[in-house]
């Protein structure tokens, strides 16, 4: 995997209509129940699925990418006082010899203004920087609503509602903002594929929201192999998709998909902003007794996502690009 390049089929991801108009979203309703199926059907054939989500404004994504933008750009000397050592989800990442035309900067907790605060007051030094506070932490705020409606419909439309309370504060948020540009040196265009700025990869997490700037990228992997190319079909559209946490806590119910980004013949940056849904790093991920029966055997042993994260990653990027199966497989 990911050695031979295949190129994107026509398919298109699932596409979903979670914003709050024409119908409002209400658990109970017919249009909450449709919408719910919806979901699980896009989970599990495709492991993630196009949703429009209306709730966060065109305004504010261009706030947002307009925050992140002038993140990226401070001195070189400015970011690494964001480096968290021994980590690669964390902190500031950059010049890194595996993904050389990437940089990312990751914070846990962006739904607290507090963090967002922490976390700018780190590069801009005389009181932060008030305007990118507030615009990343109410992005991360108002796409919360978008991931605990998906997770409410999909613990729902597996029976599980009993664990809905506990599945709530079983999680927590982390934010990853990134930066693909490829270099234009020609020793670089010479590799394998110059255009694979990430490289193929599973989330590590429960549940990832992505949105982007203007330039595409993404893609993902079908259950068939096939790659499918994502272009949002709307300005208030987020990619939402399943990870390995949440494979493994519904027991193989959904998909989760390799996916990538590769760059194809653009010259401006790709900035992307990401909320990842995960466990809390102390927790036990471990699929509820309802989802395991004579057909659907326990695929994974428990395992602590604190203990899974230190041994899918290492400082020199991801190990294996499919440490799930390897290490907690059954
Ligand atoms: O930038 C993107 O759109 C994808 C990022 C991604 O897959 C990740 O950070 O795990
Ligand atoms: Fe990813």
């Amino acid at each position: 995997m990911g050695s031979i390049i295949v190129a994107p089929s026509d398919l298109k991801v699932p596409f979903i209509n979670l914003s709050k108009q024409p119908h409002d979203l209400k658990p109970g309703t017919p249009h909450w129940d449709s919408l719910k199926s919806q979901v699980r059907e896009a989970f599990e054939n495709y492991g993630c699925f196009e949703a429009s989500f209306d709730k966060a404004s065109r305004e504010l994504r261009s706030d947002v990418f307009d925050s992140v933008e002038e993140l990226f750009d401070l001195p070189l000397p400015t970011k690494q006082r964001a480096v968290v050592p021994d980590t690669f989800h964390k902190g500031y990442m950059g010049q890194h010899p595996i993904y050389p035309f990437y940089e990312s900067f990751g914070l846990d907790d962006p739904t607290l203004l507090e963090s967002v605060q922490n976390f700018s007051n780190t590069l801009w030094s005389e009181g932060g920087n008030p305007g990118f506070s507030k615009n990343i932490h109410s992005l991360s705020e108002m796409i919360s609503e978008l991931d605990q409606t998906v997770r409410r419909m999909i613990l729902e439309s597996y029976g599980l509602e009993k664990y809905m309370e506990e599945h709530m504060s079983f999680t927590s948020y982390h934010l990853r903002v990134m930066k693909y540009e490829v270099a234009d040196d020609s020793k670089s265009k010479e590799t394998l594929d110059p255009k694979l700025v990430l490289r193929v990869h599973t989330d590590k997490g429960l549940i990832t929201l992505l949105c982007q700037n203007e330039v595409g990228g993404l893609e993902f992997q079908t259950k068939e192999g096939e790659w499918v190319s994502y272009q949002p079909t709307s300005p208030s559209s987020f990619i939402v998709l399943a990870g390995d946490a949440l494979h493994a806590w519904l027991n193989g119910r959904v998909h989760y998909p390799y996916h990538r980004v590769r760059l194809c013949g653009n010259d401006k940056p790709r900035y992307s902003f990401g909320l990842f849904t995960t466990p809390k790093a102390e927790n036990t991920v471990k699929a509820p007794q309802e989802l395991i029966d004579e057909q659907h055997p326990l695929l994974f042993k428990p395992f602590v996502y604190k203990q899974y994260l230190d041994v899918a990653y290492t400082q020199a990027g991801r190990k294996e690009n499919a440490p799930l199966r390897a290490f907690y497989g059954l």
